[in-house]
Parts: structure tokens; C-alpha cells; sequence
């Protein structure tokens, strides 16, 4: 397995690109350790396929270089990379039993019997293919047919990286969970480079060590599931990750205080020092699940109106109206909830309120 390092790469369709919005990859400067479980996540077009052909070699990009363990590998074919990849959708031989599939791969790079049989034995018993060895691949059902893409891809010991381009589409909901599962074991067990391609954010934060969220044909932020949620570094991954998204807010700071249309609220020192040198737009965030609701006035609160609220079982999402703006709330089991159409107070803890100016978070160290 490598360590993949992108050094300044771009990559644009057109013969003669002009400006950024004719780069589907703006400037990507970063690397992906070895062995590391990557997830790279983002909207529709973002550019999550063309980065992971970048890395494949399916394209060239029009800048920059790649490198795999600091070996250039900018101009090389796919083939020449040695890596593996799984698609979409199942690719295998239909007329050869599963056995002789997650074998092939093997086979053709000249291993040994011996080798082939444990190795087969191996990745099938991890993917639960074991009953299934000797079975033709055509009687098979869609989800068995992708374990075997699966188990082909993870199959080889020598590749550099295994690339996965949504490869849990086809797969019906309950077994995706399953899948996702046996690929964060698998990873564990064998210490492999991998870089999983999802729009599909519950699919990247279960699956993924860390996770690189793509905007617009840049990498936002990379990071753990956790620091993500925590600390998101742009208002593109405050929205995109959590469910409902982080509340944003407009704001200006004066002194001390951020006033919002409803009020003002205390914000910690060092961080209105920053903001107050800041020239841009201002937003507060903050996750729905930090923001608390009080029947009272409360510390760093402003008054609100409860407008709507939908039941998700375990807990409820209340949606409120403080003054110009609208925010979410989510109360967990036998948290305060006042009634729909109530007056409320919201209160913005300090250390889970973030601000962002033109979209980026203003990363001071609280209490500093
Ligand atoms: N072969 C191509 N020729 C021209 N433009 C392309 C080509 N492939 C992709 N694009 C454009 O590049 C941008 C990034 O596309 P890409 O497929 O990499 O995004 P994505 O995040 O993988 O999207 P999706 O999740 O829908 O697959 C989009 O604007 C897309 O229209």
C-alpha cells in the first residue's frame, strides 16, 4: 500500500480553460497516508469522480503532479499504477463460479496456487462469500455479484490503493449497513489504502477514518467524522454534514456581542477580537443539537417562536422563528420541548457557537 500525495493538481475538460469556473478541480494540494480509510464525500458534480480517475489514471490532469510514495506517476495508465478499483456495478465473469473470480486478479499477475487458495479463502471469509465459492457468479444476487467486485478489488496485497466509485449503489438499504461493516473490518484486518467515493454522507461518516469533503472542485475540509461535525472549517460542511444541517445566522459584532436580528450574545474574547478585524460577511453557526430551548430567559439567550416540529422517533427537530431568521433545534428524549406556537428562549452554548466570515469558520483557540 502508498501514501498518494497531490502536488498542486487541477484538472479542466477544455481544451483551453480561461478562468477557476472552467476547472472541474481547482488547485488540490494534499496527501492521503498509507493505510488510511478515506472517504471523499460531497453534492452531485462536485468533482468526487474525476479526482479518484485522477488518482486512478484514467486521466491526466491538465496541472500538477501526482505521486505514489514519492514516485511520479502523473503520466502513467492505470495499469501501470497498480492499483485496484470497484465500480458502480458488479464487474466479473458470469460463467466462472466465485472461486475462480476473486482469484482471477491474482492468476493473471502470476501467484502461486498455494497463495491464491489462502488468499480466496481469506477475502471470502471476510465477505461472507465462503458458502458461495464453488457457486456460478450468474445464479447470483445483485448484492453477492458486488461482494465479489469487492472481494476482486481487495483480493491483491500488492496494490498501491483500492479505489471504490459508489460501490454500494446497487445494494439494497439493510445490507449496505452489513457491507459498510465487513469494508471497515476488512480495512482494520489488513491495513489498506482506501479511497471511497459516496455522495452519501451516512455511508462516508460509518465507513471512513477521515473524511474529505469536496465543494465545487475543492477539498473543504479533511478530517474525522467527529471534527467535521465539531469544527466544520467552511459553511458548506456545517450544512452538508448532520441532519438537519448547522443553523446559520447573519450577524455583525460589536464589541463583545454578536447581535443577530432577534438579539445579541456574548461571544468569547479572543474570538470577537478577531471578527471585529474582519472584513466580510459574518454568520454565527451552530448544530441544532447544541442549541438549547428554555420556557425562561437564559445565559447567551434571545426570545423565539416555536413555528413547526416533526417527531424522528428518538427525538424531535423544532423548527423557530427569531426574529428575521429561522433555526432548528434538535431535542433529544426528555429535553424541554415547548408547545407549537409558544414563545421560547434559545440559548447559544459559547463553545459550540462558531462564526464564519465569508463562509470560512474563525479558528481561534477559546479560552487563549
Ligand atoms: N467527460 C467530461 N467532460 C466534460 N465535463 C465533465 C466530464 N466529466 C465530468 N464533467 C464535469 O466535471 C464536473 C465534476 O464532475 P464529476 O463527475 O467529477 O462530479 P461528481 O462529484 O463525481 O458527480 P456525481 O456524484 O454526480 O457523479 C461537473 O461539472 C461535470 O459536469
Amino acid at each position: 500500500m502508498a501514501q498518494i500525495k497531490l502536488d498542486s493538481i487541477a484538472h479542466s475538460y477544455r481544451d483551453n480553460p480561461a478562468g477557476p469556473e472552467d476547472y472541474a478541480i481547482k488547485e488540490v494540494n494534499t496527501v492521503w497516508e498509507d493505510g488510511g480509510a478515506y472517504a471523499l464525500l460531497g453534492a452531485s458534480g462536485c468533482g468526487k469522480t474525476t479526482m479518484l480517475n485522477l488518482i486512478s489514471g484514467l486521466l491526466t490532469p491538465s496541472q500538477g503532479r501526482i505521486l505514489y510514495d514519492g514516485r511520479d506517476v502523473t503520466g502513467l495508465p492505470p495499469e501501470k499504477r497498480n492499483i485496484a478499483q470497484v465500480f458502480q456495478f458488479p464487474v466479473l465473469y458470469d460463467t466462472m463460479t466465485v472461486f475462480d473470480n476473486l482469484a482471477f486478479p491474482l492468476k493473471n499477475r502470476g501467484k502461486d496456487r498455494p497463495f491464491i487458495t489462502r488468499r480466496v479463502h481469506e477475502i471470502a471469509d471476510a465477505l461472507d462469500l465462503t458458502p458461495f465459492l464453488h457457486k456460478r457468479a450468474s445464479g447470483l444476487a445483485a448484492d453477492a455479484k458486488q461482494k465479489i467486485s469487492l472481494g476482486r478489488g481487495l483480493v491483491r496485497d500488492d496494490v498501491a490503493a483500492i479505489l471504490f466509485d459508489e460501490p454500494l449503489t446497487v445494494i439494497d438499504p439493510h445490507l449496505k449497513w452489513q457491507l459498510r461493516r465487513k469494508l471497515k473490518e476488512i480495512h482494520k484486518q489488513f491495513g489498506l489504502t482506501l479511497i471511497y467515493v459516496t455522495h452519501d454522507q451516512t455511508e462516508a461518516m460509518t465507513f471512513a477514518e477521515k473524511v474529505v469533503l469536496m465543494y465545487d472542485g475543492r477539498l473543504v475540509q479533511i478530517g474525522t467524522p467527529e471534527e467535521l461535525f465539531e469544527n466544520p472549517a467552511h459553511t458548506f460542511v456545517g450544512y452538508f454534514i448532520g441532519s438537519p444541517g448547522m443553523n446559520f445566522v447573519d450577524c455583525r459584532v460589536e464589541g463583545d456581542r454578536a447581535v443577530v436580528s432577534a438579539g445579541s450574545l456574548t461571544l468569547p474574547a479572543p474570538l470577537a477580537a478577531r471578527a471585529r478585524g474582519l472584513k466580510g460577511t459574518l454568520q454565527l453557526g451552530i448544530r441544532p443539537l447544541y442549541l438549547d430551548l428554555a420556557s425562561a430567559p437564559c445565559d447567551n439567550g434571545i426570545k423565539a417562536r416555536v413555528v413547526s416540529m416533526e417527531d424522528e422517533g428518538s427525538s424531535r427537530i423544532v423548527t423557530l422563528e427569531a426574529g428575521a431568521d429561522m433555526l432548528k433545534s434538535r431535542r433529544v428524549e426528555g429535553a424541554h420541548v415547548p408547545p407549537v406556537g409558544a414563545d421560547c428562549w434559545i440559548c447559544f452554548p459559547p463553545d459550540k457557537t462558531k462564526l464564519f466570515c465569508d463562509d470560512k469558520l474563525i479558528d481561534v483557540e477559546v479560552g487563549s
